[in-house]
């Protein structure tokens, strides 16, 4: 596998092999590799000729300092498990190359973004697209493969895709899970054992959502959630949501037939996770 660090140097090799008539496949990262991300490159390695790994925690889309600051960082590790699944090219920038001056670029996503996470994590998906933006500039991938888990981002890529007319396929992976339904997250790192523990009570909310789906009013299911969360110890519930899985809308009703994303926010301890579930309302 081949590490580069310069944006010079990436640009020039993936000119080259596009040139060359190679299809690249690129996973985009923060690092802290999970089996969650070795499936998306796995995916990759299995559908493209090359398969690019960025790995960059990217300042702008922390809102908040602590978490920039205590996100896990494990590079070498890293590096080991993209060679065990046969990533190509490693990109691992240094923010001063990425940011040479403060970014001021604006992006508006209109309804997208003034829900969950955009509303939750102010200037996040504002940070997002200008990181993604920039790294597709670099990499030219013709598909790049994002993760369910963070399912709103997704649809914020797509729409950045569409607005900045790049000639990429975005592909949605699902949600790899640890054996007790926890989704995987670097963030995971972070909770000891006891809040590991407790942090399976989002998946656990989802699941009791979805079992309510087909008889209950979403105000009803929500307010269930609310409770189910509020009398756990340490967890504290930021969002639930019912919501249109392209749009990210909440809906107010659901029908026969629809497929809805539930989604989900919660600390638990100091740490921020997310997770969603999709239902198709026939399947329940
Ligand atoms: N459990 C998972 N299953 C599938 N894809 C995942 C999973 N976790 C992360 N991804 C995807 O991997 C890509 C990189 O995510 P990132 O590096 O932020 O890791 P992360 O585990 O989501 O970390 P965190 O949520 O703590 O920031 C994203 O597209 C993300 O959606
Ligand atoms: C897409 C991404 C790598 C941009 O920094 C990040 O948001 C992530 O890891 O999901
Ligand atoms: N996994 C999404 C990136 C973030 O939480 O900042």
């Amino acid at each position: 596998m081949e590490v580069i660090e310069r944006v010079s140097i990436i640009r020039g090799r993936m000119e080259a092999l596009r040139c060359s008539g190679k299809r690249i496949g690129f996973v985009p990262t923060m690092g802290a590799l999970h089996e969650g991300h070795l499936q998306l490159l796995r995916a990759s390695v299995q559908e493209n000729d090359v398969t690019v790994c960025s790995i960059f925690v990217n300042p702008t889309q922390f809102n908040n300092p602590e978490d920039y600051k205590m996100y896990p960082r494990t590079m070498e590790q890293d590096a080991e498990l993209l060679r065990s699944v046969g990533c190509d090219i490693l990109f691992a920038p240094h923010a001063e190359e990425i940011y040479v001056q403060q970014s001021l670029l604006q992006f508006s996503f209109g309804p997208l973004e003034a829900v969950m996470e955009g509303e939750h994590r102010p200037g996040h998906f504002n940070g997002v697209a200008t990181i993604v933006g920039k790294l597709f500039h670099y990499v030219q991938p013709h598909r790049a493969y994002f993760g369910q888990k963070d399912l709103q981002q997704v649809a914020i890529v797509k729409q950045l895709v569409q607005g900045l007319s790049y000639d990429v396929e975005v592909v949605r992976y699902p949600t790899i899970r640890e054996a007790d339904g926890l989704a995987m997250s670097s963030r995971n790192k972070r909770l000891d054992a006891e809040q590991r523990q407790t942090a399976t009570i989002l998946y656990s909310a989802l699941q009791l959502a979805r079992q309510q789906l087909p008889e209950k009013p979403t105000y009803s299911i929500k307010a269930a959630v609310e409770a189910y969360l509020t009398g756990a110890y340490g967890v504290a519930l930021e969002y639930f949501e019912i919501a249109d899985p392209n749009t990210l809308q909440p809906l107010a009703q659901v029908r026969p037939g629809q497929e809805v994303a539930l989604c989900i926010a919660a600390h638990v301890g100091p740490v921020r996770l997310i997770d969603n579930i999709l239902v198709n309302l026939n399947e329940v």
